[in-house]
């Protein structure tokens, strides 16, 4: 499974009912790039829609609450994102992380959720430019991801997501010898944290991927796909990534 590339868009706040005609371009170029997998996480507002009008591509959630059902005003839970058409749910994203306060005990409990619903999961995990800075990245990042990890995952459900915060929406890009060390970091991570499976686990780079730079970034060892943001809104843009991927 390691061995297909995974590219998931991540629509964050972005997307009325006219976007579900650019869902349907991206589905075409996913059909036509079968050896690719590929998800789309629309605002949860269109998840039932995406999911009922295109069934042949994954459609996933951006967030999940922890709990199955309860007092959680404007939250969702891992059985009403599955019933409502979701494979999958990215959790943990830096945006969250940030605007929402959540933490990597959270995120653990978010992922334990969503395994127990039988959906996938993306945990997303990346550090600051500060830290990035202070040279502590890959400290921040492996920490991360050992706060974050659910108890007893296997592989086949398991997605991780490095994004660096500062390559966000901001044009900017690690260099590749600098996603190479930090892919090589989080697999070994896996490798401590899982009995067994932990090669199975798809490492997605995200940050400013676009048609232009993903060939390169999806060439780096251990990364097996991309987390997309601005480029995955149309198809026109969302493509060339799928067709990169499908290089491989
Ligand atoms: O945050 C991201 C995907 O989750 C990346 O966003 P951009 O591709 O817009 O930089």
């Amino acid at each position: 499974m390691a061995n297909r590339k995974f590219i998931v868009g991540n629509w964050k706040m972005n997307g009325l009912r006219s976007a579900l005609g650019d869902i349907g371009g991206i589905a075409k170029i996913a059909e036509q790039n079968s050896g690719v997998d590929v998800a789309i996480c629309p605002p949860a507002t269109l998840i039932a829609s995406a999911a009922a009008e295109f069934p042949d591509v994954a459609i996933g959630a951006q967030d999940c609450h922890q709990a199955s059902s309860g007092a959680h005003t404007g939250c969702l839970s891992s059985d009403m994102i599955k019933e409502a058409g979701a494979s999958l749910s990215i959790l943990g994203h830096s945006e969250r992380r940030a605007d929402q306060h959540e933490t990597d005990a959270d995120v653990k409990a978010k992922a334990e959720a969503v395994r127990s619903a039988g959906l996938g999961a993306i945990i997303c995990v990346g550090e600051t430019e500060e830290e990035r800075d202070a040279g502590s990245a890959v400290s921040v990042v492996c920490g991360q991801l050992s706060g974050s990890f659910p108890e007893g995952a296997d592989g086949d459900w398991l997605t991780i997501a490095y994004e660096p915060v500062w390559a966000i929406g901001t044009g900017r890009v690690p260099e590749a010898s600098d996603v190479e060390e930090m892919h090589a970091a989080i697999r070994s991570k896996l490798g401590e944290l899982m009995a067994d499976g932990s090669e199975n686990v798809r490492i997605l780079y995200g940050g400013s991927m676009n048609g232009g730079n993903a060939a390169e970034l999806l060439a780096v060892p251990n990364v097996d796909g991309g987390l997309v943001g601005g480029a995955s809104l149309s198809a026109e843009k969302f493509g060339p990534i799928i067709e990169a991927a499908a290089a491989f």
